[in-house]
């Protein structure tokens, strides 16, 4: 069935009693089928047969109060009989039972199980609604049958068996219709909801909702009032012709407000006696005329209600004859099931939608590059510029310049914003461990793997993947990088199935990558396909008075922290911050300046609170020690200053190590991988360099 377009092909109740009444006088008179009048007491072929029998029948209907003869036997009818035929009709009607005049005997007869399916009785108490339990349904044949035998009055056991099996027929027919209908409806309404599921604008939702509600129920419109309990309104939408768009009324006006108090369904035609149940000031406000109206409660998933769906103006030209019937109460009480479900929905996710964007804000700002010097504007200014693309960023710069921040910052200002960002510490993985944290891994893949568990690629789908120190990847591990970035799908370590993944990759490290692929320790290609777009973070001590705003912001941030007043850092205390030469960066900074928050307390900090250690020289003095080297390459001159840098720090704490590395800025394992790298004695267990006693 076409859900878009309601059943057709339906018989009417009038073609029903056309069709079923000649076979009815057949077997009363032995088999034969007496034609019928088709749609009038003329023009009819078979009917000589039942006047031959001397049978005389009628069947006739009062829709909307006016008389209407739907199927006669015999020979033409005059006016003046047709006339006196819905007389005996009226009288029959009115009084409950089998009424004789003239040669005719009649009753009443309708669908009888119209009543079926009307809400329980006490589920809701309006006049309107006794008027329906009361009276025949709204749109009901309001019928008679007049049957004569041989001149004579039938005999009242004849006509009572006629009539109540017309009645059986009616009703089978309107069961038969309203089944139809009913599925019609259901695909309709489950085609709908489930296209509500995937609207974000509420405005649209209630649109739709409503359009469906119009559709379904055949009726001019629909409304849905949601309840603003708080200012005891009833805001209402689709607002069609309201001006501002939108309609709000009193929580408790009308019919929608006796819903609301009721927790049932309510309806109203008009014509009745309690047309001021209405609130008029709706249709005034809509230039609109309401002419019948059926309401129903929304409820949420907690059995909270909502609001209120309201249906106006069933349409008058099918059996409703323009008011609301049952079948239309049950309908519209499904649809408010849907309609609150996808509200509920849809207020849910933009909830969650609203929270997201406030985490990833507040995200975003407490990851904010700071600096004003043009090398860290320039980077800013780069970083902006291939943050919305996809391409695959390098990060360059030594420990602790804030490569993972400026990662974020582009994270941050892509369209990855909501999604991961996951960074991954390339040096801290063994080869044997690297494929199952990048890849992940599948149950039993190895001794350890007890559980499945994602890798990181794939816990950074739809978000960005930093790959901090990729200079100090394993061969091997350069290899199987290489072929993800290449393929974009991942397979676990222990499975076969490849899993695509949708991941930006920025890489950072502070080896000089051009030396390390000339050694042969990094894989040129690897390196083509990372640094698509370099981006380099100067050294703190290159960075001017960025290192004042660093070490203010650092101190605003861990006052606020602990809560603290914020103090002021003195001329000493800015003197001495701008000429150390910060040999962990801004790791360096931020932990002296964390240090100072906590251990000082008064309302000025001077250049002793920061308990900077004496390296010798800063960084407008250069320290002599590794300035008068005598050789003048680049990388070596570094590499002496930094041994020499390190040693005396290392002394500065009496060898303790794991304070040298937090002086330093690094972390300890990272300390003793430097001293490795640059050639110094290490020897973890006696914490000690160049000090072996
Ligand atoms: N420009 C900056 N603005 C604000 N904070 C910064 C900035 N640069 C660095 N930081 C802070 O300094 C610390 C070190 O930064 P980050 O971890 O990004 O450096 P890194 O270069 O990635 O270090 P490593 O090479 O050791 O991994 C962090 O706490 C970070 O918040």
């Amino acid at each position: 069935m076409d859900e878009a377009s309601p059943p057709d092909g339906q018989l009417s109740d009038k073609e029903i009693i056309r069709e079923k009444m000649p076979l009815l006088l057949g077997l009363l008179t032995g088999g034969h089928h007496f034609g019928s009048s088709s749609g009038n007491l003329k023009n009819d072929s078979n009917a000589t047969d039942a006047s031959e029998k001397g049978i005389r029948c009628g069947v006739v209907s009062q829709v909307n109060g006016r008389w209407e003869t739907v199927y006669w036997t015999g020979t033409d009818v005059s006016v003046a009989q047709e006339r006196a035929a819905h007389e005996l009709a009226s009288e029959a009607l009115e009084n409950g039972e089998i009424t004789q005049k003239g040669e005719f005997s009649a009753i009443g007869c309708s669908a009888k199980n119209l009543l079926a399916g009307m809400p329980p009785a006490g589920s809701h108490d309006s006049s309107s609604a006794r008027d329906h339990d009361a009276k025949v349904m709204p749109g009901a044949p309001h019928c008679a049958m007049l049957l004569s035998i041989g001149g004579r009055p039938a005999p009242a056991a004849v006509l009572q068996t006629l009539t109540v099996t017309l009645s059986r027929f009616l009703a089978l027919n309107r069961d038969r219709q309203e089944d139809k209908r009913r599925l019609w409806q259901t695909t309709c309404m489950l085609h709908n909801a489930a296209a509500w599921q995937q609207l974000d604008d509420d405005a649209a939702l209630l649109q739709s909702v409503a359009q469906c509600a119009c559709e379904v129920l055949g009726c001019d419109r629909a409304t849905i009032f949601l309840w603003d309990r708080a200012r005891h309104r009833l805001v209402g939408r689709p607002a069609i012709g309201v001006e501002g768009g939108v309609l709000e009324v009193e929580d408790d006006a009308g019919i929608v407000g006796e819903v609301l108090r009721e927790g049932s369904p309510q309806w109203w035609s008009a014509g009745g006696i309690d047309g001021e149940r209405v609130n008029r000031r709706v249709d005034q406000s809509q230039n609109f005329q309401t002419k019948s109206l059926l309401a129903v409660p929304m409820f949420n998933a907690r059995d909270q209600i909502i609001g209120v769906f309201e249906a106006i103006n069933a349409k008058s030209d099918d059996h409703r004859g323009g008011k609301f019937d049952a079948a239309d109460v049950r309908t519209l009480s499904e649809l408010a099931v849907h309609a609150a479900v996808a509200i509920d929905t849809q207020r849910t996710r933009a909830n969650l939608t609203r929270t997201r964007d406030r985490l990833v804000s507040q995200a975003a700002d407490s990851n904010r590059l700071i600096g004003e010097h043009d090398s860290i504007r320039d980077v800013r200014t780069n970083a902006t510029k291939v943050a919305p693309t996809d391409l695959s960023v390098l990060i360059l710069g030594k420990n602790g310049t804030g490569k993972e921040v400026l990662a974020q910052h582009i994270h941050y200002q892509s369209e990855r914003r909501n999604g991961p960002f996951v960074a991954v510490n390339c040096a801290a993985l063994v080869e044997s461990l690297l494929e199952s944290e990048l890849f992940g891994h599948e149950r039993g893949a190895f001794t350890d793997a007890s559980s499945t568990r994602q890798g990181k690629f794939e816990l950074a789908h739809g978000g960005t993947l930093f790959l901090d120190e990729v200079g100090d990847m394993s061969p091997g591990g350069q290899a199987k990088l290489l072929r993800v970035l290449e393929e974009r799908v991942v397979v676990r370590v222990g499975g076969s199935q490849p899993i695509p993944v949708d991941v930006r990759v920025i890489a950072a490290t502070n080896q000089p990558l051009q030396e390390l692929i000339a050694s042969k320790r990094f894989r040129e290609d690897l390196f083509f396909r990372l640094n698509v777009v370099s981006l380099t973070l100067p050294p703190l001590c290159k960075r001017g008075r960025d290192v004042l705003l660093l070490a203010e912001h650092f101190l605003s941030h861990f006052c606020e922290k602990i809560g603290r007043v914020v103090p002021r850092l003195d001329l000493s205390a800015q003197q001495a911050i701008l000429s150390h030469p910060w040999p962990g960066n801004v790791r360096e900074l931020r932990n002296t300046i964390e240090r100072l928050c906590y251990l000082t307390s008064g309302p000025d900090v001077s250049a002793n609170d920061l308990m900077l250690q004496d390296t010798g020289g800063t960084s407008n003095e250069p320290n002599p020690a590794w300035m008068e080297v005598l050789d003048p390459n680049l990388n070596e001159a570094t590499r002496l200053f930094q041994i020499d840098h390190i040693e005396k720090v290392i002394a500065s704490q009496n060898g303790n190590m794991t304070e040298a590395a937090a002086t330093l800025g690094v972390h300890r394992s990272n300390l003793y991988r430097k001293m490795r790298q640059l050639g110094m004695p290490t020897s973890e267990t006696s914490e000690r360099v160049g000090n072996p006693d």
